[in-house]
């Protein structure tokens, strides 16, 4: 067992759901999102899908209290999520923008913890082990621009988990990294889930990625968006790169997500 997911066990156990309820946004007159419901429970990995514009990362910023919605709400349990908090934990694309340049890599991982008053040894325990639990133990001496885009990701991932997220909302994570390195990403994102118990929302364009990675995938369309489809993705917890994607499964619920994606907007 490693460290990070010692330090949990020893925490006091965190079971919350999320819950979006009635969630609506719009940017000044112009209304983005109507009526939103999702509950992500604990341990469940989540895809949200849509259109380019449908209102996917205006969504995840609302789970993280970056912005704030025009109507209805997101809850942790039963706390209101009105600004960002130490539970939740976020990934975006940009893993150049978002990691410091002239930071080590544990010291870009502990970062955030020094805002909470985390006292400096445990901070770098902290961050050593977050390391540890993304797979790469060994670059924490190294600085961002030393490291493959692949392993930027994985240290901004093991920056969001470094406090005591235990949701990850990821916005295009991937995005930007060639296949072969998505795919070990997308392995790591299912490892992560099982060892440490997290909910994981992921934002993709990735129809083929929403469906390996999610227990459920969440399709939004419409001006405003809404959710058009929900979709129980049954290929069991265990997945495999090859085998997964080799199931007739797969290829039904793939095409059953791009009809609904293509389909003309009203
Ligand atoms: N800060 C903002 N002010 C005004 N309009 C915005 C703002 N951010 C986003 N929008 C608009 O809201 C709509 C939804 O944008 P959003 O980025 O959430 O969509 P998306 O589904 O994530 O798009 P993509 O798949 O292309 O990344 C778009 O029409 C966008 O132009």
């Amino acid at each position: 067992m490693n460290t990070m997911s010692m330090n949990r066990q020893n925490a006091v156990p965190v079971v919350k759901p999320l819950v979006v309820e009635g969630l609506s946004k719009s940017y000044g007159a112009v209304q983005v999102l109507s009526n939103l419901n999702l509950r992500v429970d604990p341990g469940e990995i989540i895809c949200i899908v849509g259109p380019s514009g449908a209102g996917k990362t205006t969504l995840l910023r609302c789970l993280s209290g970056l912005l704030a919605p025009t109507a209805g709400g997101v809850r942790v349990g039963t706390e209101t999520i009105s600004a960002p908090v130490s539970e939740i934990g976020i990934v975006f694309q940009d893993y150049r923008g978002s990691l410091l340049p002239w930071m080590r890599s544990a010291e870009n991982v502990a970062f955030p913890l020094q805002g909470k008053g985390v006292p400096k040894a445990e901070r770098m325990e902290r961050a050593r082990s977050s390391l540890e639990s993304v797979g790469l133990p060994q670059v924490a001496e190294r600085y961002p621009w030393q490291l493959s885009g692949g392993m930027q990701q994985r240290v901004a991932i093991a920056r969001a988990l470094a406090y005591d997220a235990h949701i990850l909302l990821m916005d295009e994570p991937f995005g930007s990294l060639d296949a072969q390195t998505r795919f070990d990403l997308e392995d790591l994102v299912l490892s992560l889930r099982k060892r440490l118990e997290i909910s994981i929302v992921v934002v993709t364009h990735d129809i083929d990625e929403a469906v390996y990675l999610a227990d459920r995938v969440v399709v939004l369309s419409g001006h405003p968006a809404t959710v058009i489809d929900t979709v129980e993705i049954d290929l069991g917890a265990e997945r495999d790169q090859i085998a997964t994607k080799a199931d007739p499964r797969f290829a039904e619920y793939r095409s059953r997500i791009l009809s609904q994606i293509r389909r003309p907007v009203k």
